[in-house]
């Protein structure tokens, strides 16, 4: 459904706009439909510009993104765009900016309606609106008429779900959508993204949290410095991390039964000075579509070198 392939993002940036930023560089993944792919990387790691690609609203530097196999940049004409926007749509971290505060919140059906839906008669709309209210557990009597101050933030991010689901998409983009939740609502919030799931939506699930993405997510990219530095099935990325950044990660999460001396003393124990050398330099493909060495069917690594740095296993010569 949506591929991404060796997409990079450079941003001008300095007074004139005459420096260059490198926000996303060689990015390559796959959202197939009914998976949740969770893009799990620290902040300015280049997770919200790639969604922002995705979501056409920032423009690519190279490489490619396709949806069903168009790539999504050669959309000119407004009706080709129209019609992606029916298909992927995003929802963002904080709910609060996306209403007015001076109009009643279901005014953000309103432009669905006028968009896309001018010609359905009242009474049919209505329970189109009813019916995706109730898809993502809201009441529609307790919600419909009020101000955003009215509702709290997961019943704010639920209204911006209910929405993207009146278009039938088939792909959501949700840019860290529960961090601003409360941790009761998280789990509505999560427990409706699998719903979702089921239904057979593809979701990208932006997020800095490394416990959201395992518990939400089929598949797993970890992003540092805007490259991908492993990827693959979510429970072969958690069960044996191979990128030291990963294993770095994922020793950061805090683990309530162990203390951080033990967590560390495994950590040192497991990896045994292996850190140091770049164990898939000679197993990175030379061109195509991936940058990343295939260590199994459903598990890709990126070279141990980081930022431009030198390869850790100085015996080769580093790529790229
Ligand atoms: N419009 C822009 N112009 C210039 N630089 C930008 C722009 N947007 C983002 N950046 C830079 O690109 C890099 C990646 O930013 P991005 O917002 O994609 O990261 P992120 O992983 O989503 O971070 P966070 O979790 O903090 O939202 C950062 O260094 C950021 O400062």
């Amino acid at each position: 459904m949506l591929k991404l392939d060796r997409v990079s993002k450079v941003y001008r940036v300095g007074s004139f706009g005459g420096e260059q930023l490198r926000a996303v560089g060689d990015v390559s993944f796959e959202v197939r439909p009914g998976q949740v792919v969770s893009l799990i990387g620290e902040s300015g790691s280049g997770k919200s510009t790639i969604g922002k690609m995705v979501l056409r609203t920032s423009r690519i530097t190279s490489g490619t993104i396709s949806f069903d196999g168009a790539d999504i940049s050669r959309y000119r004409r407004t009706g080709e765009l129209k019609e992606y926007y029916r298909r992927v749509q995003g929802v963002f971290q904080d709910p609060f900016s996306s209403y007015n505060p001076v109009f009643k919140a279901d005014r953000v059906f309103e432009m669905i309606r006028t968009e896309y839906f001018a010609a359905v008669p009242a009474a049919e709309w209505r329970a189109k609106l009813d019916a995706a209210l109730r898809t993502v557990r809201l009441d529609p009597a307790q919600v419909l008429g009020k101000y955003p101050h009215q509702l709290s933030g997961g019943q704010l991010q639920r209204l911006l779900i209910a929405r993207a689901l009146l278009l039938d998409i088939e792909l959501l983009v949700a840019d860290e959508i529960i961090s601003m939740l409360d941790a009761s609502t998280r789990i509505d919030v999560l427990n409706l993204l699998a719903d979702l799931k089921e239904r057979g939506l593809g979701i990208l699930f932006i997020t800095h949290d490394l416990s959201l993405g395992n518990y939400v997510s089929d598949q797993t990219v970890i992003l540092r410095g805007g490259s991908v530095v492993e990827r693959g099935a979510t429970r072969r990325v958690f069960a044996n991390p191979l990128h030291p950044y990963t294993r770095r990660l994922l020793s950061s999460v805090p683990q309530l039964h162990k203390t951080w001396a033990e967590v560390d003393a495994e950590l040192r124990a497991r990896d045994a000075g292996a850190e140091r050398r770049c164990a898939y330099h000679e197993r990175l493909p030379d061109g195509g579509p991936d940058p990343l060495a295939a260590v199994d069917e459903d598990h890709h690594v990126a070279c141990f070198a980081l930022d431009g740095a030198p390869c850790p296993d100085a015996a080769r010569t580093p790529v790229g």
